[in-house]
């Protein structure tokens, strides 16, 4: 099948640069997806959007020019909950994939089985209006409690602005809760004012959830971009990241978010992106946590 790019679209970054921050051994990309290709694996009829093709061989390169030894393949709602591309990429990826799902309640336990054979290890709830409609809470609710017996967890992804509406939802999971790029906070307000601290609160009174401190390509206002070299990148999301790096060291995780989907403005370089990492994991300590002691954690435990 052939599909158009949504007009505007910005494809990935080809040939980004070497970073000059080195991973620490073992570093887990762990929030990056894979698009199609669609003449393999069609977007879904319901999409919001139509992106460029991201294949697992080329998240695979990326994987190993950047220095990663490991993906965390979270299915794109381009996808749909038909998770074949995000499934096929793990399969192939020698152990050093695992994935994230997005799932209805109609999927049998075979099928939820075959997942976790796969490399599944999680589904994706996702709250951006943008992205996707809405699925009933008592649905997903439903899910939650068919997942959790499997050592699952939930992956969430919504607005700072909808987090009261969603709090009860979200305390009411029976599972370890991974939100997606710190709950997207506007950065342009105070790290201390009401908005932010209450998903510090989050944090702090429900010790399952974690956060990706990802993202600061998305979050950024101000910047600086991540191309041309530059080193000091989107230093507005860094007192953000950092703080909640720093508050729960153990509930971080990382990803670059490759190949970036819906991005207006301008693509990043994802060799800058990790450089971006000290910025906000300014200890050898806290980078090897947020990268290769929490995501083994949560996705390899078997390896801990
Ligand atoms: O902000 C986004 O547009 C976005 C979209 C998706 C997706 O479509 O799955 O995933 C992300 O992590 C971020």
């Amino acid at each position: 099948m052939q599909f158009e790019k949504t007009p505007g679209w910005l494809d990935w970054y080809a040939g980004p640069s070497k970073p000059r921050f080195t991973l620490p051994a073992g570093a887990v990309d762990a929030h990056c997806h894979v698009f199609g290709p669609g003449a393999e694996f069609p977007y879904a009829p319901e999409r919001k959007y139509t992106p460029c093709d991201a294949s697992k061989a080329q998240l695979f390169a990326l994987r190993d020019h950047l220095g990663f030894a490991r993906n965390v393949v979270v299915q794109a709602t381009c996808h749909g909950a038909d998770n074949r591309a995000m499934v096929d990429a793990c399969k192939a990826s020698s152990g050093r994939a695992r994935g994230v799902a997005t799932v209805r309640r109609s999927i049998t336990d075979q099928e939820l089985q075959d997942l976790h054979a796969a490399g599944v290890r999680g589904v994706r709830f996702n709250f951006v209006k943008r992205l996707v409609d809405f699925t009933p809470k008592d649905e997903l609710l439903e899910i939650a409690n068919r997942i959790a017996p499997l050592g699952w967890h939930v992956v969430i992804y919504f607005e700072a602005v909808d987090l009261p509406e969603l709090w009860d939802f979200f305390t009411a999971l029976p599972t370890t809760v991974v939100v997606d790029h710190m709950g997207r906070p506007d950065v342009s307000k105070p790290i201390d004012g009401p908005e932010f601290e209450l998903f510090v609160k989050f944090m702090r009174e429900n010790s399952n959830v974690w956060s990706k401190v990802s993202c600061p390509e998305r979050l950024s206002v101000t910047g600086p971009k991540a191309l041309d070299d530059e080193q000091n990148a989107y230093r507005d999301v860094v007192p953000f990241a950092r703080r909640i790096v720093e508050q729960f060291p153990d509930r971080v995780l990382w990803g670059t978010d490759w190949p970036h989907p819906n991005l207006k403005d301008h693509m990043p370089d994802d060799g800058l992106l990790v450089d971006f990492i000290p910025h906000i994991a300014p200890t050898a300590e806290l980078q090897r946590k947020l990268l290769v002691d929490n995501p083994m954690r949560l996705y390899w435990p078997e390896e801990c």
